[in-house]
């Protein structure tokens, strides 16, 4: 099966290199920025996203999406805000596509899985999400996505072709519930990050990751995920990495955010993608939508939106109190 990943940041580079099988198989990287095309053919490094991971020599880089007109599936990993307008650029035709980014398209509120339907119909759809730094994938260290695909003789082909020894996949026929993880948990990883930067210790960070999860589960439930996905890989898992680490991009604007910095200069000049900032907001208003009860989601919205940290934490914890399970 031959390969094209579209989106040339620190995820799309390690998810070629996953597929690139240690250069035993050739794979086609599209990437925005000219500096990433050259540095990925000529030195085999993605000088501008992913510095510190020699790459396969397989990999072949280009800035055409034309090229990827012969690829017989592939993996979409655009920043989901830009998802829809580079797809409406690649001849897709019926080649299955794997939904790697994670968040929800601002305007529309689609999934997107959603999005990808809407731009490219004949393309069965997958998607690939987990607890996946980027950085330790290429580097081949052990990890373990969640791949959701309802045709279930695609989801076998597609995980001979990307498990390996240090990368497992596990089968899902649930798109909905895999993707919705991968959306929500980047918005509580904020969060996560505030509670870090505000000092507020470690029992407060498991409070919020388990209440965090009460809101991801109330949300995916609302939109047809199912509860065992959501505990899974690409739900729980991730949250549980993106809310312990400054690795995460999320966690540390959060943490920017609760040292009493604003949103704005975090993120002013920043060449990589904090997803949650993005979803945090069209989160919120689906969850209003739907009369979903997202508090945690909203005291993110009002951090980036410029409130103090200690008016936004005194409100979140002076709640009426309510039984756990409701
Ligand atoms: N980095 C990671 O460890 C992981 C990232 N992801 C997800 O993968 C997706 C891509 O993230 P990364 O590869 O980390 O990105 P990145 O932060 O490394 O790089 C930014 C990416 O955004 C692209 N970009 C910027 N403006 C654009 C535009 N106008 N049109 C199209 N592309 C544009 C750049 O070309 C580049 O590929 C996100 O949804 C992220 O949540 C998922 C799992 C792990
Ligand atoms: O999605 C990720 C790990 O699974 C990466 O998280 P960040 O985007 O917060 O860095």
């Amino acid at each position: 099966m031959r390969i094209g990943v579209i989106g040339g940041g620190a995820w799309g580079t390690a998810l070629a290199q996953v597929a690139a099988r240690g250069g035993s198989e050739e794979v086609l990287l599209w990437a925005r920025e000219a500096q990433v095309v050259e540095s990925v053919n000529l030195r085999h490094r993605n000088d501008l996203f992913l510095p510190q991971v020699p790459l396969s020599p397989s990999i072949r880089a280009t800035r055409e999406l034309g090229d990827l007109a012969d690829m017989q599936a592939l993996l979409v990993v655009a920043p989901a805000q830009h998802v829809r307008a580079v797809l409406s650029e690649t001849p897709v035709g019926d080649t299955p596509l794997v939904l790697c980014a994670k968040g929800i398209e601002a305007g529309t509120k689609l999934l997107v899985g959603e999005v990808a339907h809407q731009v490219a119909p004949r393309a069965p759809l997958a998607v690939l999400s987990g607890p996946t730094f980027a950085h330790e994938v290429a580097a081949g260290k052990p990890t373990a996505v969640t791949l959701a695909c309802e045709d279930e003789g695609l989801r076998t082909r597609l995980a001979e072709r990307l498990a390996g020894p240090a990368f497992r996949t596990y089968g899902s026929g649930d798109l909905v519930g895999a993707e919705i993880g991968g959306a929500v948990k980047n918005v509580l990883a904020i969060a996560c990050g505030v509670v870090e930067g505000a000092g507020l210790g470690l029992n407060a960070r498991a409070a919020l990751i388990a209440r965090g999860f009460a809101e991801m589960t109330r949300f995916g439930l609302a939109r047809g995920a199912q509860a065992e996905t959501l505990t899974g890989l690409s739900g729980l898992g991730d949250l549980v990495l993106t809310c312990s680490s400054t690795n995460s991009r999320n966690f540390s604007l959060g943490l920017g955010l609760g040292q009493g910095k604003q949103a704005a200069a975090l993120m002013a000049d920043r060449k990589t993608v904090a997803e949650g900032a993005f979803t945090a907001p069209v989160l919120r208003e689906a969850a209003r939508d739907a009369g979903i009860d997202m508090p945690v989601t909203r005291a993110v919205n009002d951090l980036l939106e410029g409130a103090p940290v200690a008016r936004v934490i005194e409100e979140l914890l002076s709640r009426p109190l309510r039984e756990e399970l409701q």
